[in-house]
């Protein structure tokens, strides 16, 4: 059993898989992210999953990747945007982050949202109409990041290094305490 270094969440296209994947190698930890853990685990696209079995199945198999990865995972674990919609989740969270666990919540504006996802298909929830998509979800979701959150990031109109740089300080300072 081991614990993260450290857990990125915050809405679709705010940058956790990439960021994320930053500040692993920064600190040469390895990287983790719940999506990919889950089309590993089925064999298939998260889109793909979305499509054939599901909304609901594809929620019941991330609750269970998060579950895992916060139990095993030592190096720096993204969540999917949606996973803090789970309570068990949020408690889980809640619990890491209070156990003196670090959970940055990446943050950002419809407009960069949209601009970063452009016309990728891999999101399956916003293949219809993505702005408004993104409008409602960063409105519904915000208590909930900010229930499990340690650390708010904003990465709005800003250049993902400067939001790895901001990671890379809460980290060190979190280390040091
Ligand atoms: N700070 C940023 N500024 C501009 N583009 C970004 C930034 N962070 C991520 N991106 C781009 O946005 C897209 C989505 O990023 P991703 O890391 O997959 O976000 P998430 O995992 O939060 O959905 C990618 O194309 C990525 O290169
Ligand atoms: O916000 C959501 O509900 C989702 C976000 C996606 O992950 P990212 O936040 O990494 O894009 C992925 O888990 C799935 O498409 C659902
Ligand atoms: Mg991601």
């Amino acid at each position: 059993m081991s614990s993260p270094a450290l857990v990125l969440v915050g809405p679709p296209a705010s940058g956790k898989t990439t960021v994320g994947t930053a500040v692993a190698a920064a600190r040469s930890l390895p990287f983790r992210d719940t999506d990919r853990d889950v089309e590993v685990e089925t064999g298939t696209t998260i889109a793909d999953l979305f499509v054939q079995q599901g909304e609901p199945h594809f929620r019941a198999l991330e609750e269970r990747a998060v579950a895992r990865a916060l139990a095993e995972h030592a190096g720096v674990l993204a969540l999917g945007g949606g996973a803090v919609t789970s309570a068990a989740t949020r408690e889980l969270l809640i619990a890491y982050g209070g156990a003196g666990g670090t959970v940055v919540w990446l943050d950002v504006d419809v407009s960069s949202a949209a601009r970063r996802v452009g016309l990728s298909r891999d999101r399956p929830l916003l293949a219809v109409n993505p702005r408004a998509m993104l409008r409602a979800m960063l409105e519904q979701r915000a208590p909930l990041y900010a229930e499990v959150a340690t650390h708010p990031v904003t990465t709005a109109g800003r250049a993902p290094e400067e939001v790895v740089a901001d990671v890379l300080a809460v980290l060190t300072q979190e280390t040091a305490r």
